[in-house]
């Protein structure tokens, strides 16, 4: 028996940057947490320690931060630059480069806001994902952790019952999850596309996620993730395909009755788990010919 070196990748993991842009009194900032991985012909190191076409991870690292002095544009644009860097070495034949992209507002946003200090809300980050591989570069864009919830506008109803089963069905429930979305550009717009539009189409996808979670009456959260999938695909033509992953966070009626108390829908136990999880890949029907496309199996943890 001969034991062979499998599919293997190398590089800096979570490298965070933050970018002041200061050519005027008003920063502007970004703040990113960036993953640089190489594939290519890394076979010598693992069997024998020769390190000849090893670019160390503290290069790679240190080319995040050297390259962001040229400023970072988009999360997309950023990382595809790096991708072109490293492919530009003979030894390496593919790679993947991620970032996720922390939100920061202005202090003071109810006017102009502040010009150089700022406030970081949410747990809401955007992602983006380079990944490289023999067929060329593809571009995902992503949201993780937009935690959204609608107090009505939400059923869950006619599921079978067993003797396991203890739901009640309800007419009137909240509809509570944090979305974590990944979308995939088609090579056209990946290829053409600067940072402007990376950033407008990415605050138009989201916004469409968000208005499409508060308007449909939703009959159960299946039913909502894979019509925000869908509203994206149509709105869309550049995107082939989006996957979504929402977990359903579920928020308790309370008992009020051991206190003479009713409760017509207004306190409930927020539980934060177990919790059920929607997962689905919205896909157009005639762009799957090929199979899944190999970037999805690069996403850990997703459908
Ligand atoms: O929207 C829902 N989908 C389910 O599959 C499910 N299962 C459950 O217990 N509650 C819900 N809600």
């Amino acid at each position: 028996m001969s034991i062979v070196l499998g599919p293997n990748q190398y590089g800096k993991a979570e490298v965070r940057l933050l970018r002041v842009d200061r050519d005027t009194a008003r920063h502007r900032i970004t703040d990113l947490c960036v993953t640089s991985q190489l594939r290519g012909d890394f076979r010598a190191t693992h069997v024998s320690g020769d390190n000849t076409g090893v670019i160390a991870t503290d290069t790679q690292k240190n080319t995040v931060q050297a390259f962001a002095r040229d400023g970072v544009g988009s999360p997309e644009t950023f990382l595809l630059r790096l991708a072109r860097h490293f492919l530009r070495e003979p030894q390496v034949t593919g790679g993947r480069w991620r970032a996720e992209q922390y939100g920061w507002q202005r202090i003071g946003a109810r006017g102009a806001g502040h010009d150089h200090a700022f406030v970081r809300g949410a747990a809401e980050r955007r992602t983006a994902l380079v990944h490289a591989d023999d067929a060329g570069l593809t571009v995902l864009a992503g949201v993780q952790d937009v935690t959204v919830l609608k107090s009505t506008g939400s059923e869950f109803s006619g599921f079978p019952r067993d003797r396991y089963t203890t739901l009640a069905e309800t007419d009137d429930r909240i509809l509570a999850t944090d979305v974590t979305a990944w979308w995939r550009y088609a090579p056209s717009f990946a290829e053409a596309a600067g940072p402007r539009e990376f950033d407008e189409r990415h605050a138009a996808v989201r916004a469409l996620l968000l208005t499409t979670f508060a308007d449909l009456h939703s009959l159960a959260l299946q039913q909502t993730v894979f019509a925000m999938g869908r509203a994206v695909l149509e709105a869309f033509d550049d995107i082939a395909e989006i996957r979504l992953s929402c977990p359903n966070n579920h928020h308790f009626l309370v008992d009020l009755e051991p206190f003479g108390l009713d409760n017509p829908g207004e306190v409930f136990f927020a539980a934060d788990r177990p919790y059920g999880l929607i997962e689905a890949a919205v896909q157009r029907q005639d762009g799957q010919a090929g199979g899944e496309h190999p970037v999805w199996a690069t996403i850990g943890g997703f459908v």
